[in-house]
């Protein structure tokens, strides 16, 4: 997949098939798109593209994480800013000099309320009346639903910060997941029993509901089951700065300055300060037990 910030950087010379939208999390709604443009690539000469207009806001997924995601499944990603000159380009006016002239889309693959251009006037009705006069055809993908409501970025925002972690991850398609480099912290977890990794997420990333969680590690390319607090360590710490502290079964290596990746399974019960430390660890102690309770019962294979 080649990697492109800004359109002015593209120079593709092939026909494409393009998809377009915000793309925050390439849930199972995203993913019918994204399907419908490999086959495009699959079948006939041509590229498959996805342009993700970046919004500069809290996120399911940083753009890291949406790259990594489309490496091996598209041809060309390409980050759009979304910029006043964008926000007020007139919606034929895209059609003509991104779509036509410089995307070369043959095919053009977006959901039923995508909207782009000035006040929003573009839509897919404007892109089939374009369609004859510059040689592309329009896919419009119907919605897909969970029970009945509509799976959006949106609503799954809400559900984690619900911490309903399980339909979340059913709605994306995928665990829910937090990457980043393993950080030192006071050291207390080691004296009390339970060393933790501490992972700090990007500031746009968004944490589930502050609170405990059982998950499953890579850690130098292992998986492992853990037990983790997403929060600010109310108990312990002074500044507010949001971690997932991870204790992971099983590892005994010196993880710092490594990079982690947990994902985020099962909401168990919600951060809470308490009065003293020591009640803190006895409260540690029993989410180990409901972490390896539930990693028994749900068993997964190293990936
Ligand atoms: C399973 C688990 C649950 C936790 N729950 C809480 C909590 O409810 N409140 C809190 O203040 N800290 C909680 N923590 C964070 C601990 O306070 C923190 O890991 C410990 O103090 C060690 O911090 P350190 O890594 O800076 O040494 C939890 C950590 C783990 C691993
Ligand atoms: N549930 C869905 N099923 C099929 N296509 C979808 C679905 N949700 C969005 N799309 C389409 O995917 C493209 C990108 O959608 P976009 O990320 O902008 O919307 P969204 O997921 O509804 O996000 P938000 O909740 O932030 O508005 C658009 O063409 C949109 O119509």
């Amino acid at each position: 997949m080649q990697y492109i910030k800004g359109l002015d950087a593209f120079d593709g010379r092939n026909h494409t098939a393009v998809t377009l939208g915000k793309f925050d999390g390439l849930h199972r709604g995203h993913q019918k798109l994204l399907n419908r443009i490999m086959k495009y690539a699959q079948k006939e000469d041509c590229d498959s593209v996805v342009c993700a207009f970046d919004m500069d806001r809290d996120c399911l997924m940083t753009n890291e994480e949406r790259r990594a995601f489309l490496e091996d499944k598209v041809d060309y990603l390409i980050e759009i800013p979304f910029t006043r000159e964008m926000m007020e380009m007139e919606a034929e006016k895209f059609i003509e000099e991104i779509l036509y002239k410089k995307l070369h889309a043959s095919h053009i693959v977006v959901g039923t309320d995508f909207n782009f251009g000035h006040e929003k006037r573009g839509n897919h009705q404007m892109l089939e009346k374009y369609a004859a006069k510059y040689g592309y055809t329009v896919d419009v993908v119907e919605k897909a639903y969970y029970k009945d409501r509509e799976i959006s970025s949106t609503y799954i925002r809400e559900l984690l910060l619900d911490g309903n972690i399980p339909l979340a991850n059913k709605l994306l398609g995928y665990p829910y997941e937090i990457t980043s480099v393993v950080e030192h912290g006071q050291q207390l977890g080691r004296t009390l029993g339970f060393p933790t990794m501490n992972l700090a997420p990007q500031e746009k990333k968004i944490l589930p509901k502050y609170g405990v969680y059982a998950c499953r590690v890579l850690v130098d390319g292992v998986w492992y089951g853990g037990v983790g607090n997403a929060g600010v360590k109310p108990t312990v710490a002074q500044e507010k700065r949001r971690l997932f502290e991870v204790y992971v079964y099983g590892y005994e290596g010196d993880a710092y300055g490594k990079t982690a990746t947990v994902q985020i399974l099962e909401f168990e019960r919600p951060e809470t300060k308490f009065h003293s430390v020591e009640e803190l660890k006895d409260r540690v102690m029993k989410d180990m037990r409901y972490g390896e309770e539930y990693l028994k019962n749900h068993p997964f294979d190293e990936r």
